[in-house]
């Protein structure tokens, strides 16, 4: 990873909120184009993390850089080049679609050349709903105005503070292919808040697990999974009798089985080690841990 290459810098972030301790030592890095999930429990950390990285919240100590500059301290050029996707735009129910789209887009104006507000809408899957007023879309769709408003001004960081929260499997599912979308761009480094492992499974290229403040666990879902749930599991029957056997090469315990007993087998499952035990585990090795 070169120098340039870092797009999010943080290490030895620390918040204090009068006697709480919210972020303890958190240090971690994000590079150009990288999706990264913010997994935790509630009280974790990772709003308080993702404010601190937009700008919005002032740190008690450690180091923050987002694209080169210090958050508490950085100007109105560097916001054009962040985005920020917040909780729906209530107060502009009488608008419509692409009046507010076009309103948020000119405010880049000068620095950033922000999207069209048609092709924005087409984008994010609201070609549609362009000429309606926002008070009559549904959550879904409002959710996917909120990522537009997010993204208008096409930012080289967005930020996505728990995005799903509230949809319903058909949104959540097109808000997913969105988010993956932009990614594919590549120009785009996202980061992510979540409590929901399907999630960060799906979207992100990389998981930082947060817990009571700390960075617990760092690393793809299936290094996360392999390095602490261990190896995957294959199970089979053989006559009427139930085996398992753990193992780091499913597929050639699978090929070996049948070679010795082909016909025989029966209910052949590989089991792959899953991020969900990592998680549980990794959490709940935390909760027995010193604060
Ligand atoms: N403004 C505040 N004043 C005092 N304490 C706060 C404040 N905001 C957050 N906290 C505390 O800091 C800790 C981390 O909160 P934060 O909201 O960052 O967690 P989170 O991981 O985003 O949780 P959730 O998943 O529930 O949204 C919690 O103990 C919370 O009570």
């Amino acid at each position: 990873m070169t120098a340039d290459d870092v797009v999010v810098d943080v290490a030895g972030l620390r918040m204090r909120y009068g006697t709480t301790d919210a972020l303890h030592d958190v240090t971690f890095q994000a590079r150009r184009g990288e999706v990264l999930a913010l997994l935790g429990p509630n009280g974790a950390g990772k709003t308080t993390t993702i404010e601190i990285l937009e700008g919005f919240r002032a740190r008690s100590a450690g180091r923050v850089e987002v694209l080169g500059a210090d958050p508490a301290r950085a100007g109105e050029d560097w916001r054009a080049r962040v985005g920020v996707v917040l909780q729906s735009w209530r107060d502009h129910g009488k608008w419509r679609v692409r009046e507010l789209l076009a309103q948020v887009a000119a405010y880049y104006t000068g620095y950033t050349t922000p999207w069209d507000p048609d092709e924005l809408a087409a984008a994010v899957g609201l070609a549609g709903q362009s000429d309606q007023k926002i008070r009559t879309l549904s959550g879904g769709q409002r959710r996917r105005l909120d990522v537009a408003l997010g993204i208008v001004g096409r930012p080289e960081v967005l930020f996505l503070d728990e995005p799903t929260v509230g949809f319903d499997p058909a949104a959540r599912h097109d808000f997913h292919d969105l988010v993956r979308g932009l990614a594919a761009e590549g120009r785009t480094t996202i980061l992510l808040t979540t409590h929901d492992l399907d999630e960060a499974e799906r979207l992100a290229g990389r998981i930082l697990v947060l817990d009571h403040g700390r960075i617990i666990g760092d690393g793809t879902a299936e290094e996360l999974a392999r390095r602490i749930a261990g190896r995957d599991e294959v199970r089979w029957s053989l006559r009427g009798e139930r085996f398992s056997a753990p193992t780091d090469e499913p597929a050639r315990l699978v090929h070996q089985l049948y070679r010795d007993h082909g016909g025989d087998l029966h209910d052949l499952e590989v089991r792959r080690a899953s991020l969900e035990a990592t998680y549980l585990s990794l959490v709940g090795r935390a909760e027995g841990a010193p604060r």
